[in-house]
């Protein structure tokens, strides 16, 4: 079962996937929903308590995402880097993956990222430093730290993806499987 993640003070849904605003260019999501497996569901509850305590909330563009739609991603992209392998299931049909940014409570504005989301350019990994900003590189490691400290992994071309470790074993959901998701 996955367990929804919910708009409040902290949390922004913002799921791209469900509007025109991503790189498929049309809406792939019927419902703009964030669902999580129970063990990544508590692990974004324990960096969201972190995050608040610096004044700082979550900007969610997406959680859990039908297989069906991780092909259609898989078709949309030439850099096939920015898209895990359908075939191979990946971590977001798992329920166990976040594609996330931060933002200032106090402001509502998002921090600089020096990309945004979904940005397909090596601009947007995690090694990338040529080009960026003192504030961009500390706001990328902001929110390295806030994740990983909370059992999070992150992705090396990918400033705003994360994902437990370890999911291989999880079964990898389509939309029949989860009638509350995003299809
Ligand atoms: C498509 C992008 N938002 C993403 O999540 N990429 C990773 C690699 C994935 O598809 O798991
Ligand atoms: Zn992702």
């Amino acid at each position: 079962m996955l367990l929804p993640i919910k708009e409040t003070a902290g949390v922004i849904l913002d799921i791209r996937y469900a509007s025109d605003n991503n790189f498929v260019g049309r809406a792939v999501y019927a419902r703009p929903v964030a669902l999580l497996h129970r063990e990544a569901h508590a692990a974004f509850v324990r960096a969201l308590a972190r995050a608040q305590v610096l004044g700082l909330g979550f900007r969610i563009f997406d959680a859990f995402r039908p297989i069906e739609v991780q092909s259609i991603l898989w078709d949309a992209v030439s850099d096939k880097t920015f898209v895990a392998d359908p075939a191979l299931g990946g971590t977001h049909p798992r329920g166990i993956a976040l594609d996330l940014t931060l933002f200032d409570l106090a402001t509502g504005e998002d921090l600089p990222m020096g990309t945004g989301f979904d940005a397909v350019t090596p601009l947007s990994a995690h090694g990338a430093l040529e080009g960026l900003s003192a504030e961009v590189i500390r706001n990328r490691a902001l929110l390295l730290g806030l994740m990983s400290a909370a059992g999070w992994d992150s992705y090396e071309p990918e400033w705003w993806h994360y994902n437990l470790p370890d999911g291989d074993a999880l079964p990898v959901l389509s939309a029949a499987d989860v009638p509350e998701g995003p299809l």
